[in-house]
């Protein structure tokens, strides 16, 4: 080849190539329309059964909409657990039953290719941080922050969330009779963002509005530019990220938000604790995420504070939107399954009454014992009997079948088909089939969330209280998948599950009724798509007040 444009051709090469650039350009051609026509977007692997699309459709979304659960059912029972459907426009290998274990086992089925490729997410995250620019880098920071600043330390979260969320409830609901909340998720939404503020940047931030209304909207924003992506052509995909990503990213706005409040707070800990240090007295060290991030400045090699803020942006866009969805959703259950309510109160008042006589019997024996001098010295502490009757995370806890009614919401709505991941390399499945390297495949959440034997039986029910003395039986695993699964199950999990526990504890215990305001909307509503627009407002009816919980919060 080097040859060729080295040394001056003889007429008889000249010939030559005249004969064969054509055939070889040909060729050439020939291959790639034939691949471009073969390649159909699902894996190389024609021992894949395709589903055929209905006559008349475009992709199977429509059948799939009518009813997902039949869909699917018909489908593996044709053509078994692994499938091809062409899905919200892409195409798809659909995993189904005992084989869903192996997309979540094998780190080379990746879920942020997969992400990256239907939306661009990844690339729009990674435009406001300047640091952890790696991905799997950045999602090892995400799992420690979220681990070290939050999972372990919920206990001490819990009444922040409690407080933060009461305060919202009582400013924007009061008592009332039968009042109509035409969006849910709006209450909700503030309920949720509030608490976070508090959880990522302190109390003192959640006072402030402009933050809370960053938490609040910049998810939705940043769906505004990813949304319209799902199902665009290759070509339209990069041309609306260049157009997002280099002149019209929501992001940067709220990142400057969060620098311009955030500074002057990390000003004052810093001299708070310069101050300490000067003294030799122990930093009393704020507990929430800016602070954790502040503290591995070095280790996770931020940069500046722009850096920081920028990656609390990244953890409010994994945060806010799945928790508000999640905690509306489980609203809409109140209103559709009334006869839960009551049971859910009793429950709650019994647990108070518990953990107050257990207070009080802790109370007595430390006087008994001289530890504490009069009932009066335990005014401000860990006893104090004003805080009896508070939402600990003791209190919630306990609360068992809360629990259940919250993880059975969660198992009973999951869409019938998520957790997109890309094959990073050749792989091939227990059942010998192969998905092929940057091949997507989308999980069937039917076949496990609706699988008798995984769920002891009654699958296709909704049964509040069917994990009511199953210790863990909803954790992370291929019978319950609300989390994901594996290495990347979600790290938020614990504190979104305390997050809905307090929002359905704070919704029992101030109201006795919940009703749609339309009820033909009902079943909508329950299997409402994560993000889709709520079709129906909720009529709040508050409980009596002598029948109130008397908790100070
Ligand atoms: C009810 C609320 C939530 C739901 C339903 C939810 C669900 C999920 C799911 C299904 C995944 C994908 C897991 C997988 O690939 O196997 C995920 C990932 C993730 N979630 Fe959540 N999540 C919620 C709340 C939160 C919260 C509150 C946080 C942060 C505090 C959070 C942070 C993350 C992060 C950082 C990831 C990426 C993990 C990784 O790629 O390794 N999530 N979540």
């Amino acid at each position: 080849m080097l040859d060729l444009l080295t040394t001056v051709p003889s007429a008889e090469t000249i010939k030559m190539l005249k004969t064969v650039i054509p055939i070889g350009v040909g060729i050439a051609s020939a291959y790639f329309v034939v691949k471009t026509i073969r390649d159909d977007g699902y894996s190389l692997d024609k021992s894949i059964p395709t589903v055929p699309i209905r006559r008349g459709d475009y992709t199977h979304d429509y059948e799939y909409m009518e009813n997902p659960g039949a869909f699917l059912k018909r489908c593996e029972e044709k053509y078994g657990p692994v499938f091809n459907c062409n899905i919200r426009g892409a195409p798809f290998t659909v995993i189904s039953g005992a084989i869903v274990r192996e997309i979540f086992t094998n780190d080379d089925f990746s879920f942020k290719d997969a992400a990256e490729d239907i939306t661009g997410s990844i690339s729009f995250t990674q435009s406001i941080v300047k640091s952890c620019k790696d991905k799997d880098a950045a999602t090892k920071v995400l799992h420690e922050i979220i681990r070290d600043n939050v999972s372990n330390q919920i206990p001490l979260l819990t009444p922040r969330i409690v407080r933060q969320m009461t305060g919202v409830l009582e400013r924007d609901m009061g008592t009332c009779d039968r009042k109509l909340v035409e969006n849910p998720m709006l209450l909700i939404l503030e309920m949720v963002s509030t608490a976070m503020v508090d959880v990522f940047m302190g109390a003192e931030l959640a006072k402030n509005p402009e933050v809370v209304q960053t938490f609040a909207w910049c998810t939705y924003d940043f769906g505004q530019v990813i949304g319209p992506q799902v199902r665009a052509s290759r070509f339209t995909k990069w041309f609306i990220r260049m157009k997002y990503i280099y002149l019209f990213n929501p992001l940067p706005k709220h990142v400057k938000v969060l620098i311009r409040a955030a500074t002057p707070v990390i000003l004052q800990r810093r001299q708070e604790e310069a101050e300490a240090v000067a003294k030799g007295v122990p930093y009393n060290r704020p507990m929430d995420i800016l602070q954790g991030l502040l503290d591995d400045f070095e280790k996770y090699n931020f940069i500046d504070i722009d850096d920081v803020c920028g990656f609390l942006v990244v953890l409010v866009l994994t945060a806010i939107h799945s928790t508000t969805d999640s905690c509306t959703n489980m609203t809409f259950y109140l209103a559709a399954y009334p006869e839960v309510v009551e049971p859910l109160y009793q429950e709650q008042v019994e647990v108070l009454d518990q953990v107050a006589k257990e207070r009080e019997l802790e109370r007595q024996e430390k006087l008994k014992s001289g530890e504490v001098r009069s009932a009066k010295d335990f005014e401000g502490t860990e006893l104090d009997p004003k805080n009896d009757r508070d939402y600990t995370a003791n209190v919630l806890k306990r609360l068992e079948k809360m629990d259940s009614f919250i993880r059975e919401v969660m198992r009973f709505r999951m869409e019938k088909l998520r957790l997109e991941h890309m094959a990073m390399k050749d792989i091939t499945l227990s059942n010998g089939m192969v998905i092929t390297k940057g091949k997507k495949i989308i999980v069937n959440v039917r076949s496990v969330h609706q699988d008798d034997k995984l769920q002891d039986g009654n699958a296709a029910e909704f049964l509040p209280w069917r994990f009511v003395g199953k210790n863990k039986a909803s954790t992370p695993s291929v019978g319950y998948l609300s989390f994901g699964m594996g290495r990347h199950a979600c790290p938020g999990r614990f504190l979104a599950v305390q997050e809905l526990k307090t929002v359905a504890s704070l919704m029992v215990s101030r109201y006795s009724k919940f009703e749609f305001q339309d009820p033909t909307k009902t079943t909508e509503a329950l299997l409402a798509l994560i993000g889709s627009n709520v079709p129906t407002g909720l009529y709040f009816t508050s409980r009596v007040p002598e029948n109130a919980p008397t908790q100070a919060v």
